[in-house]
């Protein structure tokens, strides 16, 4: 018996606009983006459509290279070749009044370290033509009590709860949060997720969020771009991805000759009976599975790392399987 091995989710790919998504330009357009730091390739020709009030997840282990691409959008690091529009606009060619319209997460207030919350927070509210009230965003943040705290006796969550009150503080059109919620204990997490989607929801503000967590994005986005090394290995609704990942099961069993075997089919059932038939009675050690999402991301990141060298196979569900196996030990 053969097996055929679709990688549903395992291609390079591009994360084209959703369906149903509405008329006129994308608020973010990437096409063929390419980055090198000196000779080292790390962005390797992305293409992405990120249309108004999304939240879209830029999903990718260590150095897959989300934050250079989310830089470059941003305006901040310029790009080796390709096309980057971001509400409208070449970041590399962005002024004032497009940096506005953009919320993101900037290192430099942390020089302002001996600054009260309120205080800092009212200070960066002047940048921007019409501001959000202060005391209303250390509301929406969850920072009311701690407004005449300095910056600098924050907790890492209250700080990055900060990093988003500065962000939006302008009343931001689109907003990119990178890796937003790393070191955030289980409760602010949620209050975080809170946040951003009333943040989307409610204000409609586009959100283009990087993280390595799986969960995170399941959980808050829209759609899902997948970046491994450089490369959009899968895209599309969290259903979607979940949907494409279990489209094909996993069948293990023991042969009669006593080597394990595992194979990868859309018709379980069909495989079971074919075995049964061949085996002339129970199939030992049978078990069916289906992939998760999480076993085939998981899988992605090992395969691309370079974990599965040597085993001689490329089949997603095998190394899912063995993830989740890992998982369960
Ligand atoms: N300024 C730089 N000079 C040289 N190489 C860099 C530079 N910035 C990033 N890199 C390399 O580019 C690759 C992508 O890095 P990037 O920070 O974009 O990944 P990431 O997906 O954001 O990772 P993480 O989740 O760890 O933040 C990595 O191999 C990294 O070492």
């Amino acid at each position: 018996m053969t097996t055929t091995d679709h990688q549903p989710v395992g291609q390079a790919m591009t994360a084209p606009a959703p369906t149903g998504s509405p008329a006129g330009q994308p608020i973010i357009r990437v096409r063929d983006l390419r980055m090198s730091y000196g000779g080292a390739h790390v962005l390797h020709g992305i293409d992405l459509d990120i249309h108004r009030g999304e939240i879209f997840a830029l999903l990718g282990p260590n150095g897959a290279g989300k934050t250079t691409t989310v830089e470059i959008l941003e305006g901040f690091r310029q790009r080796s070749a390709g096309e980057v529009a971001v509400l409208g606009t070449d970041p590399a060619r962005g002024d004032d009044s497009w940096r506005a319209r953009i919320g993101l997460v900037l290192q430099s207030w942390r020089d302002h370290r001996r600054w009260q919350v309120a205080e800092l927070l009212t200070h960066f509210a002047t940048y921007y033509p019409r501001p959000r009230d202060p005391a209303e965003l250390l509301a929406l943040v969850g920072l009311t009590e701690q407004a005449r705290q300095q910056v600098d006796r924050l907790s890492g969550g209250q700080r990055r709860r900060l990093d988003v009150a500065l962000a939006i503080v302008g009343r931001p059109e689109l907003l990119f949060l990178d890796e937003p919620t790393t070191g955030f204990d289980p409760e602010a997490r949620r209050d975080f997720h809170d946040l951003v989607e009333r943040l989307a929801r409610d204000e409609g503000v586009t959100i283009l969020l990087t993280t390595h967590d799986l969960a995170e994005a399941e959980r808050l986005a829209d759609r899902i771009a997948m970046l491994v090394n450089g490369r959009i290995r899968a895209y599309g609704t969290p259903s979607e991805l979940a949907r494409r990942a279990a489209a094909q099961a996993e069948v293990r069993w023991t042969a009669p000759d006593g080597t394990a075997r595992r194979e990868r089919t859309e018709d379980p059932s069909q495989l079971v009976w074919e075995l049964h038939r061949e085996t002339g009675g129970p199939v030992a050690d049978l078990e069916v599975r289906r992939p998760t999402l999480e076993d085939t991301y998981l899988h992605m990141v090992h395969r691309d790392a370079g974990d599965g060298a040597g085993t001689g196979t490329t089949d997603a569900s095998e190394a899912g399987a063995s993830d989740g196996e890992k998982r369960a030990a």
